[in-house]
């Protein structure tokens, strides 16, 4: 469960990025926030694994506040949250298999984790990871030969090695062609699914966000003006709300379609 309670951020240069948002993402569900551009979404979702710090309110992970938390106990909850960027984050003359096991970084000390010693149960966490998101026969390849879909998997993969009981994924596939946008969409899918992962996901395609989603939440300058099943997520409610529709990913030109 992440419960967000009276949270404002305001950025140091007076910009209001959330205005006192209360809401509750239960446990395993599949929550996409949609939202014009600077409406809010990075900052909602950053504010979850405090990559933001909020103004003011509070942010409860589970039973624990993250916004309290500090030292071990506030390494402990992010421990439990993977994170998934646009720019997939991976260092890129690395294997794809160290890449994986770094997720496991937060379970050791720093001197075994330069040292690579990583013990049998992390190698088969990260083995297991690939073989979910279909690429382990490119466990030692490095990242930077690998196409944007896969090295978005292979993130996928490290927050799976982690552990993660939440994933948290900011505009995951906003630099992927059609057809790959829908293997990772559906690689996240299926680990919500199977494993029960509470995943928030940012988009900017609403057709994409319905297709996904089992709860839509629509920001608008840092207010949520939308939460709702995806049913009621329909182009006439989001024109009423935000005087125009969202955009869908079919919106981009042709050539974007040809893969
Ligand atoms: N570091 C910052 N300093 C000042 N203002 C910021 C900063 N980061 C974001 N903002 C502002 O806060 C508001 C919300 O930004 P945010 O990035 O969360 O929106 P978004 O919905 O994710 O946008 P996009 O879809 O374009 O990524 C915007 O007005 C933005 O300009």
């Amino acid at each position: 469960m992440i419960e967000f309670q009276n949270v404002s951020k305001v950025y140091p240069n007076g910009t209001q990025g959330l205005k006192d948002i209360n809401v509750t993402i239960n446990k395993g569900e599949f929550v996409v926030i949609v939202g014009l551009s600077g409406a809010g979404k990075s900052t909602f979702l950053r504010s979850i694994n405090r990559l933001h710090e909020i103004s003011t309110g509070n942010i409860v992970i589970g039973d624990q506040s993250i916004t309290e938390a500090r030292g071990s106990e506030l390494r402990k909850i992010r421990r439990d949250i993977g994170m998934i960027f646009q720019n997939f984050n991976l260092v890129k003359r690395s294997t794809v298999l160290r890449n994986v096991l770094s997720g496991r970084v937060g379970y050791h000390s720093t001197l075994r984790t330069l040292l690579g010693m990583f013990p049998r149960k992390d190698m088969e966490l990260a083995f297991d990871a690939l073989k979910r998101v279909n690429i382990l026969e490119k466990a030692y390849t490095r990242s930077d030969q690998l196409s944007g879909g896969q090295q978005q998997r292979v993130s996928i993969a490290r927050a799976l090695a982690q552990e993660a009981k939440i994933i948290l994924a900011d505009e995951p596939v906003a630099s992927l062609d059609p057809l790959t946008t829908k293997q990772v969409m559906d690689d996240l899918k299926k680990i919500n699914q199977e494993l029960g992962i509470t995943t928030v996901v940012n988009l900017h395609f609403i057709d994409i966000a319905r297709q996904y989603a089992t709860r839509i939440i629509g920001l608008q300058a840092g207010e949520i003006v939308f939460d709702g099943p995806v049913e009621e997520a329909t182009d006439e409610r989001f024109s009423e709300i935000y005087g125009q529709p969202l955009e869908t990913k079919t919106d981009e030109p042709s050539g974007a379609l040809e893969t």
